[in-house]
């Protein structure tokens, strides 16, 4: 042990420049939040179990609690508006964009009970992190395999109603740190209109203003959440889905550019999507 000490003692005087320099304070950051990710989910898998004994939804009330914590780490203020809309206990899909993996904690912040969500398949293979997913009830679909994928949504359609759950999807299908939209998967609408339930938009403003991948910046900053208006699919048929996805997306995209930050406004001008700058 002893023979550590010298090295701990390094580490120790080498933190403070570690974290004043921008790109190992990103590194920093970002890999505190990976510990936090797998620690929190080791400890909320014991919970979960020992709360409900299995794959429950139920298990996201504690989930919940655990990354709502993250934020104060990171010195994140989320500010929302219309969140009441996602807690009247009707079933629903909730759609929302997907910027990085530091959404999970916007979702926690305003995830509505019996809220099951869909993930890549690939996510059930990160430790703990897959294990806490799969006891929160997240359903995993193989993108690659748009049929597998189609059919585990439609199973998810005939239990919304059934169940009175709700589904939260990201309809981009990956994640999309550009200052626009991606266009949108047809999923989440085939499922809304399967099951006859209303889509409920959720955007979340550019994290742009304090996260830059491409310039390693991650500062302290405020996420605006706004809760849109539901949209009704009673009495629509498939042949309505490209239009509902239309309006769903020419919807998200205005509110996110009004709600980001304007300093960073890059291809707003309704070009294609581009890399923040
Ligand atoms: C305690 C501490 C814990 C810390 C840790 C935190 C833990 C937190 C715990 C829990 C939180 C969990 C949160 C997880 C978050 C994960 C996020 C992700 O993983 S995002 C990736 C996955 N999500 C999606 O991909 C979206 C859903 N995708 C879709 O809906 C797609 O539409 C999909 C996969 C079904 C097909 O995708 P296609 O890439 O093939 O593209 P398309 O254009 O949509 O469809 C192709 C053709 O199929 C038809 N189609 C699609 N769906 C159909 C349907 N249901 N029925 C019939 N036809 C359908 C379409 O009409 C289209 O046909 P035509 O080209 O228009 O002719
Ligand atoms: C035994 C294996 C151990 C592996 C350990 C891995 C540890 C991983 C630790 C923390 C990861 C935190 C992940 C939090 C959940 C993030 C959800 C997310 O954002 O997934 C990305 C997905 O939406 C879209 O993926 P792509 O953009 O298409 O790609």
């Amino acid at each position: 042990m002893t023979c550590l000490d010298p090295w701990v003692l390094l580490l120790l005087l080498l933190l403070p420049v570690l974290l004043l320099n921008r790109t190992t304070n990103f590194y920093f950051k970002i890999c505190f939040y990976c510990v936090l990710c797998v620690v929190f989910s080791v400890v909320a898998c014991v919970v979960c179990f020992l709360r409900h004994g299995g794959r429950t939804v139920r298990n996201m009330s504690i989930i919940k609690r655990f990354v709502r914590i993250f934020k104060y780490f990171y010195g994140l203020q989320l500010e929302m508006k219309g969140a009441e809309k996602l807690h009247e206990d009707k079933p629903c899909v909730i759609i929302s964009n997907h910027q990085s993996i530091l959404d999970m904690m916007g979702l926690m912040e305003i995830l509505p009970r019996n809220c099951i969500q869909i993930a890549k398949r690939e996510l059930l293979y990160t430790g703990p992190v897959g294990l806490i997913m799969y006891l929160g009830g997240v359903i995993f679909i193989n993108r690659k395999r748009t049929s597998t994928a189609m059919s585990a949504m439609e199973e998810v359609g005939n239990i919304l109603v059934q169940k009175n759950l709700k589904v939260w999807i990201y309809p981009e299908g990956t994640r999309n740190g550009s200052y626009d939209l991606l266009p949108f998967k047809k999923g989440a609408f085939y499922l809304a209109v399967q099951a006859q339930v209303p889509i409920i938009p959720v955007v979340y403003s550019s994290f742009s203003s304090f996260y830059q991948p491409e310039k390693k910046i991650f500062t302290s900053g405020k996420i605006k959440v706004e809760v849109l208006d539901p949209i009704k699919t009673e009495g629509m048929t498939v042949d309505d889905i490209p239009k509902l996805l239309e309006t769903c997306h020419s919807l998200m995209r205005e509110t996110f550019f009004r709600i980001s930050d304007k300093l960073n406004e890059k291809g707003t001008n309704g070009s294609t999507s581009q890399p923040v700058q």
